[in-house]
């Protein structure tokens, strides 16, 4: 197998949440190898940098030659680089490289990371290809107030133009708005391309910057454009914030393997969809399970991971009684539809539930009866109780915040006998789709 190499130079974040280990965390999910040149060792964790040992001008210089003589490099991440002997060895052994550089002048805790910053700027800003300053620094770079997008794209150019960088990215995080946006300056093409994403409000949000670095220069490296690499950056690193991890005392770490996770959880869902609809359409008696307006399966990734209705899949035409009491599977499997069944499971997980698979089945009094003989609890939902309103999708969470207030649990059946227009239906929720198949085979073995 051949991969795509890259080289970061960066220094160790001994609680793992931004530098060389987030570095390479990110270049491995995205396909490409990532080699390192250490600048230093910070002792550190989500409270503060603590401490920093500068690795020496001879060792780290004997990093670059090691790693350069022997893989072949053309793209490079610059993340914590200290002083001005390492700045000067960086100029001679990767100035014409593709260069991501994200000038981390100080950490979150306001520990100064790059000590001799004149050099900086006259060395390492001039030999960089995409620099990513937050607000504040690109404040510090181009000697102008950041406060709206203008002065972002202002300040931008200017930073550009003053040390010769090809592209400038000033990052939102620190601007003051509802959604933080992204400024991208192309010198060549004198021209803006602008990011916005909704703010997110969680405090774990260490190593933003090395991630948002790392994905560009991964991208770039695997041939991607600027942009291109701009904006997969900025979508990666709008889950990895929302999945932020809650470890530590301080600021927890944003956790970017949160992209490979969530679409390896929504490939085993459509796994369990298939393996579901096998069994559909291999059970004689389903057809006696599906009522007038039609079953549809709601199916999550692990419950906790479930931030809304795109972690949840159904089948997008439902699950079908023909007029032979044949039963058609209304295969694609889509994620994200609002369906009754889909809102009904979210509702369940909203109350705490380590619910993942929902079906809603045909009312029937003899498969109450075959269900409760089957061990599971059941509660029934008199909907004449409900209230009347026009928001299309209430009526799922009121059944669930009914049920909730009646019986301060969510049993695993709940129906209802109907009323004028709408039509009786048993709804069933487990935590795993095996669970669902045994008792739905349960149910078709001993239904008459
Ligand atoms: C080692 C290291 N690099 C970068 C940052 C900036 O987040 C940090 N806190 N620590």
């Amino acid at each position: 197998m051949r991969k795509p190499t890259a080289l970061s130079i960066a220094g160790i974040d001994t609680g793992n949440g931004a530098g060389a280990e987030t570095d390479i965390k990110v270049y491995e999910m995205l396909g490409v190898h990532g080699t390192l040149v250490i600048t230093a060792i910070t002792a550190q964790n989500t409270t503060g940098v603590k401490d920093i040992l500068v690795v020496n001008k001879e060792f780290f210089e004997k990093q670059m030659k090691v790693i350069l003589e022997d893989f072949n490099i053309n793209n490079v991440k610059i993340g914590m680089i200290y002083n001005k002997d390492q700045y000067e060895i960086v100029k001679k052994y990767l100035d014409g490289k593709i260069i991501v550089t994200d000038p981390v002048l100080f950490a979150k805790d306001g520990t100064q990371l790059i000590k001799d910053v004149d050099d900086y700027k006259r060395i390492i800003l001039p030999i960089t290809s995409v620099l990513t300053p937050n607000a504040v620094e690109a404040s510090y770079f181009s000697e102008m107030k950041i406060n709206t997008i203008n002065d972002a794209k202002k300040a931008s150019k200017i930073i550009s133009e003053k040390y010769n960088i090809p592209y400038v990215i000033i990052k939102g995080g620190h601007l003051n708005e509802e959604f933080s946006l992204d400024v991208l300056y192309n010198s060549m093409k004198d021209n803006y391309l602008i990011l916005g994403y909704k703010r997110i409000n969680q405090k774990n949000t260490h190593g933003t910057g090395s991630v948002f670095s790392t994905i560009l220069s991964a991208e770039i490296t695997k041939g991607n454009s600027v942009e291109n690499a701009f904006r997969i950056a900025r979508d990666i690193l709008q889950v990895s914030i929302e999945y932020g991890l809650d470890i530590g005392k301080g600021i927890g770490p944003i956790d970017p393997l949160i992209f490979l996770e969530k679409n390896s959880f929504k490939y085993q869902v459509i796994e369990d969809m298939n393996k579901f609809a096998d069994f559909v359409q291999s059970t004689a008696n389903f057809y006696k399970l599906i009522p007038e307006v039609q079953s549809n399966l709601a199916h999550s990734i692990p419950s906790s991971y479930v931030k809304d209705l795109n972690d949840i899949a159904t089948f997008k035409n439902r699950i079908v009684k023909n007029w032979d009491n044949k039963v058609n599977i209304g295969f694609p499997i889509v994620f994200g539809k609002p369906t009754h069944t889909a809102r009904l499971l979210y509702a369940i997980i909203q109350k705490g539930k380590r619910a993942t698979s929902l079906i809603n089945i045909r009312y029937d009094e003899n498969i109450i009866k075959l269900l409760g003989k089957y061990g599971l609890d059941i509660i029934e939902v008199d909907r004449e109780k409900e209230p009347e309103y026009n928001i299309e999708g209430k009526s799922m969470q009121w059944i669930i915040d009914y049920v909730y207030e009646i019986s301060h649990n969510i049993p695993n059946v709940i129906f209802d006998k109907g009323m004028k227009g709408k039509e009786a239906m048993i709804r069933i929720w487990t935590e795993d789709i095996d669970s669902l198949i045994d008792l739905l085979n349960y149910v078709c073995k001993n239904i008459n």
